[in-house]
């Protein structure tokens, strides 16, 4: 397998963080899909799509980004750890969580993302929600301080919208970001044409129509295409069009 992986990370070289990006910030949207398009086999799980090949890429690339971003349903859905599992990884991006209503309970239960930063094997979160939601009420005290505990933040914002979302990563000293997912964000992302690169695992199975979509509402053309295949996957690169292209 390591000749394989090797062969393959040489091949999306070219899509990795580079001085090369639309924004200060640099933007990879990468998640594992399956054939007819699904994240999940359906909604409230989480489904193992990429084989042990295109997960350990999916580390490699953990590894060469500052943060990794989640929204609030895959942070209650799938409880990730979000550090990088790739051998020899020193640092792991900072997770960074997007949860407007501020309604992840991570007060609740010990999380794996807490866990992690707690054991340092993962860095602590930066938490982005609205600058509405008032953080000296409970439950948000509670949750803000069980961030806080591990060294996490909490960040307001006035909207969640995409640019203001990269600005305050900027603002934090963050200059490369994945986006993991879930369904919503992978979709959200592709549609506000935020990225420097697409990377998405296609894995060789069908989860049917009852799996979680994550599709833009409307066309998104890319460009500088790569294919690769992986195990029994195959892994796309691309760059997406942008407006004025
Ligand atoms: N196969 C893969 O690579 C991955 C699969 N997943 C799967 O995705 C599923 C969860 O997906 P969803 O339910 O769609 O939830 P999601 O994880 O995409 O979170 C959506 C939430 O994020 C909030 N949000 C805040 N700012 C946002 C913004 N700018 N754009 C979009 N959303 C924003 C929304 O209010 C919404 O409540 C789970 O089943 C999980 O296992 C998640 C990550 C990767
Ligand atoms: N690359 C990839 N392949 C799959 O098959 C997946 N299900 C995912 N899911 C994403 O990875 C997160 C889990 O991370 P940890 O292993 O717990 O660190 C999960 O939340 C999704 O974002 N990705």
């Amino acid at each position: 397998m390591d000749a394989e992986i090797d062969s393959l990370l040489e091949d999306i070289s070219a899509y990795l963080p580079s001085d090369q990006r639309k924004r200060k910030v640099y933007v990879t949207i990468t998640y594992a899909q399956s054939i007819d398009g699904r994240v999940a086999g359906r909604r409230g799980e989480r489904t193992k799509i990429s084989g042990p090949a295109s997960s350990k890429m999916t580390h490699f690339l953990r590894a060469k980004h500052d943060a990794i971003l989640v929204g609030n349903n895959t942070l209650v859905i799938d409880d990730p750890g979000l550090n990088c599992r790739y051998p020899g990884c020193k640092s792991s991006p900072t997770p960074i969580l997007l949860d407007s209503l501020f309604s992840w309970g991570a007060s609740e239960k010990e999380w794996n993302i807490l866990k992690n930063a707690r054991l340092g094997v993962g860095q602590p979160p930066y938490l982005f929600t609205l600058n509405t939601v008032n953080l000296e009420l409970e439950p948000f005290k509670q949750r803000k301080t069980a961030i806080e505990e591990v060294g996490g933040k909490v960040l307001q914002l006035p909207d969640m919208k995409w640019p203001t979302i990269l600005s305050a990563l900027e603002d934090n000293g963050i200059e490369s970001l994945m986006i993991e997912g879930g369904a919503t964000v992978i979709g959200s992302s592709l549609e506000a044409n935020i990225s420097d690169a697409i990377i998405v695992t296609i894995g060789s199975n069908y989860l049917g129509i009852s799996g979680v979509e994550a599709a833009p509402t409307a066309k998104v053309a890319l460009k500088n295409v790569k294919w690769a295949s992986i195990g029994d996957d195959c892994i796309l690169c691309a760059r997406q069009v942008a407006a004025e292209d």
